[in-house]
Order: C-alpha cells, then sequence, then structure tokens
C-alpha cells in the first residue's frame, strides 16, 4: 500500500498531486475488492464514487464541512479516507464498522443513512441550523440518480430551492438504480448525459430554418422555440433551474482535476447548487461493470472470477414467495405484482419477464406503491405490493389510510421480515408486526417456513380485505414444497406438540425454534405444547384462552420487537377474556436497534437463541429442573438448526 497508508484523516489527501490522486484511487479501489470479496458489501456502488468522493475530500473540510450520503451503501470510500483504513477489514461485521454512515462511528459521518432519498432533507437541515446559529461550513448531499426518484428527495428539492439555502446537491448518476433504474426523471437525465445541448439546438434551427419562409403562427412558434431552444441551450438542467437550483454538468465524476475544479466554482456560488455527475457502477472490476445489479449489494466473491460464493442449501422464501404467485397469475388475470426499485430483491423479476404488462416497478417510491396499489384493488385488480419490511416503514400511513380505511383488498408481500445481519439497524424488519397490527382491517400473517409461505400467499389472495405475510431473508427450513396450494383455516393456529407444564406460542421464524426450546425443557423435566400461531392478526383467539386457561405458563415468540408485537396481542386478549391466572413471558426483540452482524451473532447477543430462550422460560417462571433423559418423541418437523 503506497500512499493510502499515508492517509488518516481526509486533510492528509490535500498535500498531494491530481497524479498521485488517482494512484491512491487504484490503492483505495483494491482495499475495497480485498474486503468486500471475504465480507461481503455494496461492492458497485462504492466502486462507482472513488475519484468523487477523493475530489469531495481533497476541496472540502470533513467533519466541519458535511458531507451526507444518500442511502450510505457508497460510503465505503470515505469510510477509508476518513480514519477508518485500518478496520475497514472489519465491514459490516459484528462489533466492526458499519456499512452505512454511522455517527457513532465517525465525527465524518454527518448523518446515518440507510433509507433511500434522505441526504437532502438533512443537507437543508444543516444549512439551516449553521445559518439559524450563525456556523460557517459547507453543506453537500451525495445522492444517486435510484435515489432521486424517491419523493423525499423531490420535498427537499422544492423546500431548497424556496429558501435559497446554500448547499450543494452533487447527483451521481450511474443510470443504476439496484437494478436499471426507471421512471421519467431517469429518462431526463438520460437526455442530459446525451448532452441535449447539441440536440436540442440542432432540431430547433433546422425546424426554424424548414419554416422561414412561411408566416404567421409559424413564424411565432419558430421565435418561441428559438427563446426555448436558447433557455435549453444556456440551461441544459432546466428542471433543476427552475426549482431554485444552479444547475452544474454533466461532468465525468471519475476525473478528479475536472470535479475539484468544479467544486471550487460550487462552491463560490449563492444559493443551492446540482453538480451533475456521471459515474459507471462497479468502475475498475470488470465483474462489477457487466453485471453492477449483481454488485450491487454482493456475497463474499473470488477476486479473481467474480464467481459469488453461494451457499447452497433450502429454497430462499423469497424464491418460494416468487413461484407462488407467478403459478397463481395463470390461473387469476386480477394479479398485479408491483415493486419500488427493488425487483431482483424481492423475486419479482421473474414475474416482470412472464407477466410484463401486469408488473410495475414505481422507483424508489413505496408510498405511491402503496395508494397505486389501493385504487387498482378498489377496481377489483388484485395488486401484490411486494416490499422489504424496513422499507415498508415509510409507506405507513398510506398503508392505514389508503388501503385500511378503505378496505382495498391490497396483498403485501413481505420480504426480509426480522434480522437481516450484516445490513444493520437501519435494514432489521422487526417492527411490521407492531406497525400493521394496531390497524383496523389489517390481517397479518406469517409462515412457520417456506412451504407454509406458499399457502399464505394463496390464502391470502382469497382474502377480501388488506392483509399481510410476512417472511425472512434467506433460506428457508430446508422442508419438501408441495406442488397445490392449501386453503389454510382463517384465523386459526397450529398445534404442533402437546405438554402441560407451559405452552409456547410461535409465530413465523420463531416456530421451529420453539420446537427446539421443546426438546431442550424436556431435558429439565418442563413439557411444553408449541403452537405456530401463524395469524399476527387476527390472533386465534378460542385457541389462545383454551391454552392460557389448560397451562399454568404462556410464552409468546416472535422476531419482532415485544412493544407492540404478538405477544402484546396475545396480552390484550388475556386482559380483555378477563385471564389473569396464567404466567406469561413475552420473547422477542428488546427496546433497542440492533447493530449489524450475522444473524446468529445478533440473536445470541439479544437473547433469540434457543438456548437463551430456555434459560430465561426456566428462570422467568421459576421452574423446578429435574434431569430427565425425555422419551424418544421424533418432532413432527425436523428443525435444522443453521
Ligand atoms: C426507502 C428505501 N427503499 C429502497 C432501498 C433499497 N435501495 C438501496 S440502494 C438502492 C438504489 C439506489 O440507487 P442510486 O441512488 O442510484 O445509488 P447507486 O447504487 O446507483 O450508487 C435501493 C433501491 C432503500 N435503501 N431505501
Ligand atoms: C443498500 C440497500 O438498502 C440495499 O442494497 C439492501 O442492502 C439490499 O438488501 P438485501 O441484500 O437483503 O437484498
Ligand atoms: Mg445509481
Amino acid at each position: 500500500m503506497g500512499l493510502l497508508k499515508e492517509i488518516n484523516k481526509p486533510q492528509d489527501i490535500k498535500k498531494y498531486s491530481m497524479e498521485q490522486l488517482n494512484e491512491i484511487a487504484k490503492e483505495i479501489r483494491q482495499l475495497i475488492l480485498e474486503t468486500v470479496s471475504v465480507t461481503g458489501g455494496h461492492l458497485a456502488p462504492s466502486l462507482g464514487v472513488v475519484e468523487l468522493t477523493l475530489a469531495l475530500h481533497y476541496v472540502y473540510n470533513s467533519p466541519q464541512d458535511k458531507i451526507v450520503w444518500d442511502v450510505g451503501h457508497q460510503s465505503y470510500v470515505h469510510k477509508i479516507l476518513t480514519g477508518r483504513r485500518e478496520e475497514f477489514s472489519t465491514l459490516r461485521q459484528y462489533g466492526g464498522i458499519s456499512g452505512f454512515p454511522k455517527r457513532e462511528e465517525s465525527a465524518h459521518d454527518v448523518f446515518a443513512t440507510g433509507h433511500s432519498s434522505t441526504s437532502i432533507s438533512a443537507a437543508l437541515g444543516f444549512a439551516q441550523a449553521r445559518d439559524k446559529l450563525g456556523l460557517d461550513y459547507e453543506v453537500v448531499a451525495v445522492i444517486g440518480d435510484g435515489a432521486m426518484t424517491g419523493g423525499m428527495a423531490f420535498e427537499a428539492l422544492n423546500h431548497a430551492g424556496h429558501l435559497g439555502a446554500d448547499l450543494l446537491v452533487i447527483l451521481n448518476d450511474n443510470e443504476m438504480s439496484i437494478d436499471q433504474n426507471v421512471g421519467a426523471m431517469s429518462s431526463y437525465l438520460s437526455r442530459l448525459r446525451a448532452d441535449p445541448m447539441y440536440t436540442k439546438r440542432k432540431e430547433d434551427i433546422e425546424y426554424i430554418l424548414k419554416k422561414v419562409p412561411a408566416i404567421g403562427s409559424t413564424v411565432v412558434k419558430a421565435v418561441e422555440r428559438v427563446k426555448d431552444s436558447l433557455k435549453y441551450l444556456l440551461v441544459p438542467g432546466i428542471l433543476f433551474e427552475e426549482l431554485g437550483f444552479t444547475y452544474l454538468g454533466p461532468i465525468d465524476g471519475h476525473n478528479i482535476p475536472e470535479i475539484s475544479m468544479v467544486l471550487r466554482k460550487a462552491k463560490k456560488l449563492k444559493g443551492p447548487v446540482l453538480l451533475h455527475v456521471i459515474t459507471q457502477k462497479g468502475r475498475g472490476y470488470e465483474p462489477a461493470v457487466c453485471n453492477p445489479a449483481v454488485f450491487h449489494g454482493v456475497a463474499p466473491f473470488q477476486l479473481k472470477t467474480g464467481c459469488i460464493i453461494k451457499n447452497p442449501g433450502p429454497s430462499s422464501y423469497t424464491s418460494v414467495f416468487s413461484e407462488a404467485l407467478t403459478e397463481l397469475a395463470e390461473k387469476d388475470q386480477r394479479i398485479i405484482a408491483i415493486t419500488a426499485a427493488m425487483p431482483e430483491g424481492t423475486g419479482l423479476n421473474s414475474f416482470a419477464k412472464k407477466y410484463p404488462q401486469r408488473f410495475y416497478d414505481v422507483g424508489i417510491a413505496e408510498q405511491h406503491a402503496v395508494t397505486m396499489a389501493s385504487a387498482m384493488a378498489l377496481e377489483g385488480l388484485r395488486p401484490v405490493v411486494a416490499i422489504y419490511s424496513t422499507f415498508l416503514q415509510r409507506a405507513y400511513d398510506q398503508i392505514l389510510h389508503d388501503v385500511c380505511l378503505q378496505k382495498a383488498p391490497v396483498l403485501f408481500a413481505i420480504d426480509r421480515g426480522g434480522l437481516v445481519g450484516e445490513d444493520g439497524p437501519t435494514h432489521h424488519g422487526v417492527f411490521d408486526y407492531s406497525y400493521l397490527r394496531h390497524i383496523p382491517g389489517m390481517a397479518v400473517l406469517a409462515p412457520k417456513d417456506e412451504e407454509e409461505l406458499r399457502h399464505m400467499i394463496y390464502t391470502a389472495l382469497q382474502y377480501d380485505g388488506p392483509v399481510a405475510v410476512r417472511y425472512p431473508r434467506g433460506a428457508g427450513i430446508g422442508v419438501d414444497i408441495s406442488e397445490d396450494f392449501r386453503l389454510l383455516p382463517w384465523g386459526k393456529g397450529e398445534v404442533l406438540a402437546k405438554g402441560d407444564n407451559l405452552a409456547i406460542l410461535a409465530v413465523g421464524s420463531m416456530v421451529y425454534p420453539a420446537l427446539t426450546v421443546k426438546k431442550i425443557l424436556e431435558y429439565k423435566g418442563i413439557r411444553c405444547t408449541v403452537v405456530n400461531g401463524r395469524f399476527i392478526k387476527p390472533l386465534d383467539q378460542e385457541l389462545i384462552v383454551e391454552l392460557a386457561q389448560t397451562h399454568p405458563c404462556l410464552v409468546t415468540m416472535e422476531e419482532n420487537v415485544i412493544a407492540g408485537g404478538f405477544g402484546s396481542g396475545v396480552l390484550e386478549l388475556l386482559t380483555n377474556s378477563g385471564i389473569n391466572g396464567v404466567k406469561v413471558l413475552n420473547i422477542g426483540v428488546p427496546d433497542q436497534f440492533v447493530t449489524h452482524g450475522k444473524v446468529d451473532i445478533l440473536k445470541e447477543a439479544i437473547g433469540l437463541t434457543p438456548e437463551k430462550i430456555a434459560e430465561q422460560i426456566v428462570s422467568h417462571f421459576a421452574l423446578p429442573e429435574q434431569k430427565v433423559k425425555p422419551q424418544k418423541v421424533p418432532l413432527t418437523f425436523a428443525y435444522k438448526q443453521g
């Protein structure tokens, strides 16, 4: 490592020449490649902003000057340049550095991001605070072309233009969201990239020349167009100019001298400035350049070949959902599939290939996706909105008012439910039971395994109302998956095992762990009933009341925060049913933001492993322990730890 090892803070790069900065760029790319090929992570986004980040830290003075990274998945270069080079190998590992900007991690991470399209709002907030407090610093938001399709970005552009705030928005345009970018904004940016000044001027001049001999309205129109083309000629970023921004660009986002020169110019301008830079996602690593969608967020891979190291194992919940929906769509023409810029992640890409006319990618616009789906459903279609649990949080109001209040039969396919692992607190889907359960008319289901997910999707589509099916990230349990579809009894749980000392009522990803807890407790002479709750709402009231009346202790288990989750619903039911004899323990995610790391490690850390749960049960209920060898009772399901 040549010059890079001398850089421990951003100011250290200011002494280097442009040639040396290009050398440093090479070293940074190599470090990112060597690290992410081992840890996994957001490779292509970060490779695409190496020169941009170097130029930014060359011209600005972080952390006094505030740089906000939209989504923040592209912040690896920023982290390497701001004192985290040596610990960069701990990227996304438990106890290591986060894959996203994190205030607790560094003063240079001025705003925690992870969800898209927030950077301009944050930048405007910092700019307003600066002006109100009489402080002196620059503010920069770096936002991608994908994130620019998010509604919040427009809200902030609108407000910043209105205020005339001194700030810089850098639009990092690489023509990609996670997949190909979509929307009218993306097309507009393509035109800007294609240097419309030339094309626009040429068309208009030809148009005018052809018409000169004519008289009357044609000449008037011609004059109008000349005016327009002059406007376009002088200000290609007219959309941003009309919002009050000075538009600069488009410039080459890999040319450090050019970027630095334009950044210096931008610093001198008053009011909001938008600098449009063109970058290549995955720059410097051929496999990522050729396939930026695959290398957007990538698992560990072989550096030499770009082959991603796959863990053979059970079908993923995502693929089971995708196959089930695509099969059902064959028979039911009403089914429409909607994603918010994540066709690959939600598994809808295969649906899109088979039914392009019944598929929508709305861009990073979860709120719009939900409300559009509601109107579709009210007209008789069966829209299926596939959005990760954490990103669906953004559309809470739309779910409540635009879907549930009007009883629109929208199916929410909620992927990444529960802990997601290395993406950390901005991405764990551990709040959805709580943010959905209290909405009148909403039904919430969670399958115990991938086989049940298939039947839940089918059952949910037969239900004439708002319904959510929530399932985890990654591989299923490894059970056989039937070919048919079974209608599950609505609102009913499933008794998996019987015992008289205590009853465990588990939902979703905690059902198989509950069976393991049962095994562990048997060795202590404690016999458990285990129930697969299946429905977070409506609860199986009859079964729960019966369990409470026939067992001295009741345990609920869920991979959701305890507050307001499934267990809370059970407690409300017992209280409202006047049942107070039974002792209850709610097991779930504690009242904290769970950090990043492998899921197994995180579960160990927050007491969500079967062993830790069994310990909590014994101590909570002060159950007498007898060392017994339980009779060999085969589990109804072979639960595989893993
Ligand atoms: C609200 C929200 N929805 C979805 C995502 C998932 N997501 C992460 S990055 C990304 C695409 C971002 O594209 P762009 O801003 O162009 O950045 P690039 O990866 O191209 O650098 C998406 C959809 C998210 N982080 N936040
Ligand atoms: C940065 C971002 O929000 C996405 O790239 C997200 O990390 C994808 O998550 P999965 O890897 O679970 O699809
Ligand atoms: Mg992009």
